[in-house]
C-alpha cells in the first residue's frame, strides 16, 4: 500500500500548507464575506458549518485530489457493498446493512444479509413490544419492569449513548447498563431492581469478555436468589452475541438468544440486536427511526458529491488538521446534556477504528493516524478546559454539536445555550488581539504605563484555531441515527486516506491476556507470571499488602 505521505497530491498538500501558514481565519473571514456559504453544506436533518477551520477552496480541492488519489470513492462501493474491508480478519463491514431496505437482496458469502437483518429486526421488535404490553413476563409471571444492559465498549457505549439521547420518549421498562467489572454500576441496578420483574440482556460479541461474563455471572446468581430455578433465571437472560456455544455453556437458552454477525465491528454495532436495550426503552416504532436516520446518512455519504458530502469532508478536514497540520487532539463539545455520552462513544469509534500504526498490507504507516478524541459537554466544558484551548500553547480543533430544538418537555434555556456555543467558536477563531485590549483598558481608565503591557499580555486570546459546528434540527431519533452515522463513515474516510484497517481492533487484545494471566497473582493465589517485570512485581506485592 502506498503512504499517504508519498502521494503527489499530499506534497502538494504540504507546500499549500506552508503558503497558507502566516494567513489567519479572521482574514480569510475578512477576504471572503462568502464565506460560511462556500464552507457549509446540509445533510439529513443537519447542517455543518466547517468554514471555521484554515482552509480556502484551494485546500478542499488538494484534499479532494488526495481523496481520489485514495480511491475513496471505490472504497466506499467496497464498504456498502460487502468487500472484504477488513482485511486482517477477513471480512466484510457491513453496519450499513443493518439500516439498509430489506431488497434488494444484498449477498454476501451466499447470505442474504439484508434479510437477515430485518428478520433481526422482527423478531427483537416482537419481543419488545411483548416486554413493553406486559405479555412477555418474568419466569414468575410478573410484567418487566426494569431492563439490565450489560456488555462493555460497542456493547454498551452506543445503546447507553442512545437511551440518554432519547431519554425523553422512553416509555418502557427503565434501562440500566452495566460496563464496568469493579461492581459499582452492577451494585447501582440491582439495588432498584426486583429479580422478579428484571430482565437481563447479556450483550457479547464473543460471548467472553471477561468484565461482560464476571458482571454477568453476578446478575444471574442474583437472579437465581429470587426466582430460585436455573430454567427460570435462563427465562430472564437474553444472550445478544455471535457465539452460541459460549451460550449453551452458561446454561443460557440459545432459543432466546438474539444474533451478532462477525461481518458487524463492535464499535459498529448500536443498529443490531446489540440495541434491544433501546428498543425496549423507547419502542420499536422510536428504533427503527433510528435506523432510518442512519439509513439517510448512509445515502447521503453514498451519493453527495464529495466537496458536499458531510462525512467526507469531515474526514477530510479531521486528516488536514490532525496529519498536515499535526494537530493531534480533537475536542467533541455537545451543546446537550442529552449527548454527554457522544464523547465517549465518538473516543471508541474513532479511536479503536484509526488507532493503528501499519498500513491494510502491513507496512509501518508514515503519516500520523488518530488524534486523541476527548470532550465533555458545553455549557460545563466552558468553565474546565476551554481556558486551555482560548490560551493553551496547543491547539485542538473542536467539533461544535448543538440542536435547535430542544427536545419535547425539556425545560432550560436552549437560546442561551446556542449563544454559548457560537460565542465559544467565533472566539476561538477570531480572538482577542494586544491592540484590542489596549483599547479597551485604556478606554476604561487603565494608566498607559509598564503594567498596563502586563495586563494586556494576560488578555490577549490567540485566535485562529479551527472548529466544526454541526448543528441538528433536532433530536429526535432520525437526527441521532444520521449522526453517529456521520461519524462511522467519518472514521472510514480517514481510515482511507491514512490508509489502515477501521476495522479491526488488535491492539486491545493484548492487555486482555495479560489481565488474566495476571488474575492468579493479584488475587495472591500464584507468583506472578515469569515474564512480568519489576514494576509489575512491585505493584503486585503492594497491593496484596493492602488487600491483607
Ligand atoms: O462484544 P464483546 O465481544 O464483548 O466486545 C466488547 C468490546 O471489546 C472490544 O472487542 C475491544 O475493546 C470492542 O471492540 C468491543 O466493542
Amino acid at each position: 500500500m502506498q503512504q499517504l505521505k508519498d502521494l503527489p497530491s499530499w506534497t502538494a498538500l504540504l507546500r499549500h500548507r506552508r503558503a497558507l501558514q502566516d494567513v489567519s481565519l479572521r482574514e480569510l473571514f475578512e477576504r471572503d464575506p462568502g464565506r460560511f456559504e462556500r464552507f457549509s453544506a446540509n445533510g439529513p436533518g443537519c447542517l455543518l458549518d466547517f468554514s471555521k477551520n484554515r482552509i480556502t477552496h484551494e485546500t478542499l480541492d488538494l484534499l479532494l485530489a488526495l481523496a481520489a488519489e485514495r480511491g475513496l470513492e471505490s472504497r466506499r462501493e467496497a464498504l456498502f457493498t460487502g468487500e472484504i474491508v477488513n482485511a486482517s480478519e477477513g471480512r466484510p463491514a457491513l453496519h450499513t446493512a443493518l439500516r439498509g431496505p430489506a431488497s434488494p437482496p444484498l449477498r454476501v458469502a451466499g447470505e442474504d444479509v439484508a434479510a437477515t437483518v430485518h428478520a433481526t429486526v422482527e423478531r427483537m421488535a416482537a419481543l419488545a413490544d411483548a416486554v413493553r404490553a406486559g405479555e412477555r413476563t418474568g419466569a414468575t409471571g410478573k410484567p418487566v419492569r426494569d431492563v439490565i444492559n450489560i456488555g462493555i465498549g460497542g456493547s454498551d457505549l452506543g445503546p447507553r449513548l442512545a437511551l440518554e439521547a432519547l431519554a425523553p420518549l422512553a416509555d418502557g421498562p427503565r434501562v440500566h447498563f452495566v460496563a464496568n467489572v469493579d461492581g459499582v454500576e452492577l451494585e447501582r441496578a440491582l439495588a432498584g431492581c426486583d429479580p422478579e420483574t428484571t430482565l437481563v440482556l447479556v450483550v457479547s460479541k464473543s460471548f467472553g469478555t471477561s468484565e461482560t461474563m464476571r458482571n454477568a455471572a453476578q446478575a444471574m446468581d442474583w437472579l437465581r436468589r429470587g426466582v430460585a430455578s436455573a430454567e427460570a433465571v435462563a427465562q430472564q437472560v437474553i444472550p445478544i452475541t455471535a457465539n452460541l456455544e459460549r451460550v449453551r455453556a452458561l446454561g443460557l437458552d440459545p432459543e432466546l438468544a438474539l444474533p451478532m454477525w462477525d461481518w458487524v465491528g463492535g464499535r459498529y454495532s448500536l443498529w443490531s440486536a446489540v440495541g434491544l436495550s433501546v428498543m425496549l426503552g423507547v419502542g420499536a416504532e422510536r428504533f427503527r427511526s433510528l435506523l432510518d436516520g442512519a439509513h439517510a446518512m448512509d445515502r447521503h455519504f453514498r451519493e453527495a458529491p464529495l466537496a458536499r458530502n458531510l462525512p467526507v469532508i469531515l474526514g477530510l478536514l479531521s486528516v488536514w488538521n490532525a496529519t498536515a497540520c499535526g494537530l493531534r487532539s480533537q475536542a467533541v463539545v455537545p451543546y446537550s446534556e442529552r449527548l454527554a455520552r457522544l464523547p465517549g462513544h465518538l473516543q471508541q469509534l474513532l479511536m479503536e477504528s484509526n488507532g493503528k500504526s501499519v498500513t491494510v498490507t502491513g507496512e509501518a504507516v508514515t503519516a500520523e493516524t488518530v488524534p486523541v478524541i476527548w470532550g465533555q459537554t458545553g455549557t460545563p466544558s466552558q468553565h474546565a478546559f476551554f481556558q486551555a484551548l482560548h490560551q493553551g500553547t496547543d491547539t485542538v480543533p473542536v467539533d461544535f454539536i448543538g440542536v435547535a430544538a430542544p427536545v419535547a418537555g425539556e425545560c432550560g434555556d436552549a437560546e442561551a445555550l446556542t449563544a454559548n456555543l457560537l460565542a465559544q467558536s467565533q472566539a476561538l477563531m477570531r480572538g482577542r488581539s494586544a491592540d484590542e485590549i489596549r483599547a479597551e483598558l485604556t478606554a476604561a481608565g487603565a494608566a498607559d504605563d509598564e503594567s498596563l503591557d502586563a495586563a494586556v499580555a494576560a488578555r490577549v486570546c490567540p485566535g485562529n484555531r479551527p472548529s466544526n459546528t454541526l448543528l441538528l434540527q433536532d433530536l429526535a431519533p432520525e437526527r441521532l441515527g444520521a449522526l453517529i452515522a456521520l461519524y462511522e463513515h467519518r472514521a472510514f474516510v480517514e481510515g482511507t486516506l491514512w490508509g489502515i484497517n477501521s476495522f479491526d481492533q488488535w491492539g486491545v487484545e493484548l492487555g486482555k491476556q495479560l489481565a488474566e494471566g495476571l488474575l492468579p497473582a493479584v488475587r495472591g493465589e500464584a507468583e506472578p507470571p515469569a515474564n512480568a517485570d519489576a514494576s509489575t512485581r512491585g505493584l503486585v506485592a503492594a497491593y496484596r499488602r493492602w488487600r491483607e
